[in-house]
């Protein structure tokens, strides 16, 4: 089986994205690449009922290469962010918070620093029907330089060099965005400045040596 590792990686954390409630019904898609060949979730699967014989196997043209099920109706935006990115994983979701961003917003303005993990500011791809080219192009362009996007009256994406990174990088999206929203409800949440960002970059580069007693 091509990419058998990796499928059963997406089956792990198809089951996760699921369990956190970070997808509902068969929404959401995951996929990973080697080479030239993209392992991604079969279309209209619910996540948590995959199996790895079950995700198809696609080449960077969009071929099918392995697999009997549908490949994911987004495989042309996973496909299109890999040709830009130097993604290895993408995980897409239907995440509650994330879904309410993109719905309302243009971008997600960085009120905590942890954006700095996604690229700080995170932009809302423009609207466009599932599955489309069109989709696939505002997508890659909402990506660029960025490890997350969301997608304007949809949902969420974001990349990894592993499923485990992309994993991670939705539920760093979806809290980010719960933050923002539930910050809304009491005041107007406190973006933080350039100067500010900068300033966490370059602690994060050079932290502080940590004072050790004498003995
Ligand atoms: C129609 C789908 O729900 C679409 O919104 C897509 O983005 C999605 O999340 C699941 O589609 P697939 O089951 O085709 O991966």
């Amino acid at each position: 089986m091509l990419l058998a590792e990796l499928r059963q990686q997406m089956c792990e954390y198809g089951r996760r994205a699921v369990d956190q409630g970070l997808v509902i019904g068969s929404s959401g898609n995951l996929s990973a690449r080697d080479g030239d060949l993209v392992a991604v979730t079969p279309s209209g699967v619910q996540l948590d009922r995959l199996t790895a014989e079950a995700c198809p196997v696609v080449d960077m043209d969009g071929y099918l290469v392995e697999g009997d099920l549908q490949p994911s109706s987004e495989t042309p935006m996973h496909l299109a962010v890999y040709t830009t990115t130097p993604a290895r994983a993408i995980v897409h979701t239907h995440s509650v918070f994330g879904t309410v961003v993109a719905t309302t917003m243009t971008e997600l303005p960085p009120v905590h620093y942890n954006a700095l993990m996604l690229g700080g500011v995170v932009r809302v791809a423009e609207y466009a029907t599932y599955g489309t080219p069109e989709l696939a192009a505002n997508v890659k362009q909402a990506m660029e330089g960025k490890q997350a996007a969301l997608l304007a009256n949809h949902g969420g994406v974001t990349i990894g060099a592993t499923l485990e990174q992309a994993f991670e990088a939705t539920r760093l999206l979806e809290w980010l965005c719960e933050v923002y929203v539930r910050g809304l409800s009491i005041g107007k949440p406190t973006v933080l400045t350039e100067d500010q960002l900068t300033a966490v970059i370059d602690r994060s580069l050079n932290p502080p040596p940590f004072p050790r007693r004498a003995p």
